[in-house]
């Protein structure tokens, strides 16, 4: 099984709205869709090193490991198989100005307006929880074969409220 990260800064609007910073990915899995900065784990690095590494990389950004809130642990079993298990984090410290990269697009967008449409199906789930200040974990079926992005989403369950112990992953 994979093991990715996901990451989502954020920041308050002048106007009091907060945003979410979101790459539009363009190349691999999901590409063409709108995600939260992220990907594979390297070997040796631990997920938050993951998280701030896949940030640095996709949108130019600065975080801390220890910025880094973990907000939720997701499962994506493809046709009955744990295919990733994806750490999700959020943070509103960091430094630098987005870039784009080869990689994708940074784009901030209100947390109100998250474009779920062009998500993965299961983003609507749990993303505005996540965005809200919520913890997660969560299981998503997908069925159809490979590769995840072309498989149908199928069924899903979640729990919210988990706790993620300070000092872990
Ligand atoms: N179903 C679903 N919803 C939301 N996000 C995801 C999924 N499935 C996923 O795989 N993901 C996330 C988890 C990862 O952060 C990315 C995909 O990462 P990865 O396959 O590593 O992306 P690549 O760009 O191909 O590879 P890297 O070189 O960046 O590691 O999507």
């Amino acid at each position: 099984m994979r093991e990715t990260t996901l990451c989502f800064p954020m920041r308050e609007r002048s106007d009091d709205g907060t945003e979410v910073l979101l790459i539009e990915k363009r190349r691999g899995l999901g590409e063409g869709w709108y995600n939260g900065p992220g990907g594979k784990l390297e070997a040796g690095e631990t997920p938050r090193e993951c998280a701030v590494r896949e940030t640095r990389e996709e949108v130019g950004l600065e975080v801390e490991p220890g910025a880094l809130e973990k907000a939720g642990e997701l499962t994506f079993l493809l046709d009955g198989e744990a295919h990733t298990f994806c750490h999700v984090y959020r943070t509103r410290s960091f430094t630098g100005e987005p870039t784009t990269s080869d990689e994708a697009y940074p784009e901030w967008v209100a947390v109100d307006d998250v474009p779920y449409e062009q998500m993965w199906d299961d983003d609507h789930l749990w993303l505005p929880g996540v965005l809200e200040g919520k913890t997660v974990a969560g299981e998503f079926r997908f069925e159809g074969g490979k590769p995840l992005d072309k498989a149908e989403f199928v069924g899903h369950d979640l729990e919210w409220g988990v706790s993620f112990a300070a000092g872990q992953k």
